[in-house]
């Protein structure tokens, strides 16, 4: 069972984006560690980053073929924008959990709104990067309980 983590335009600055919001860990610290739990969970991940919407969709697309079965997603400024992005998860049908490393409702008004909230089974923002490992942990349950489930 594999889940996809995607992080959207800017997370490839983690680090030294505006270390005062979205902290000192790079994006490669962030996935060493989510790859290290996803093996203690008995779970394969993947992890892909992008600049580009048109890219994250091609690669959303390409999952119902890799053997993806949940997207844990950081759609960075796109979550505010994106009505394709939205779209290309609701088309693939995967559970989608989105993750923010900053508290988006106590920070600008334009930040409130998400494309992708409507079509996800959960959001997290606050927790710091915290928040995918959090992602991590209930996808493998939910995936388990899908799994038992089926047989
Ligand atoms: O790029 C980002 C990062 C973010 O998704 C977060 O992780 O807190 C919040 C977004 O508003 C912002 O555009």
């Amino acid at each position: 069972m594999s889940i996809l983590v995607l992080n959207g335009p800017n997370l490839n600055l983690l680090g030294t984006r505006e270390p005062q919001i979205y902290g000192a860990e790079t994006l490669a610290d962030v996935e060493a560690r989510l790859a290290q739990e996803a093996q203690a969970l008995g779970l394969a991940l993947q992890c892909f980053q992008s600049n580009h919407e048109g890219a994250l969709i091609d690669r959303i697309h390409a999952a119902r073929l890799d053997g993806t079965r949940a997207f844990i997603v950081n759609p960075g400024g796109l979550t505010h924008t994106s009505v394709a992005l939205r779209d290309a998860f609701a088309g693939v049908a995967l559970p989608v959990v989105e993750v923010h490393i900053s508290n988006v409702h106590r920070r600008e008004e334009f930040r409130h709104h998400s494309f992708i909230s409507g079509i996800a089974e959960g959001v997290i923002a606050g927790l710091g990067t915290e928040g995918y490992s959090a992602a991590l942990r209930f996808l493998a349950r939910r995936l388990a309980q899908a799994s038992t489930a089926s047989r």
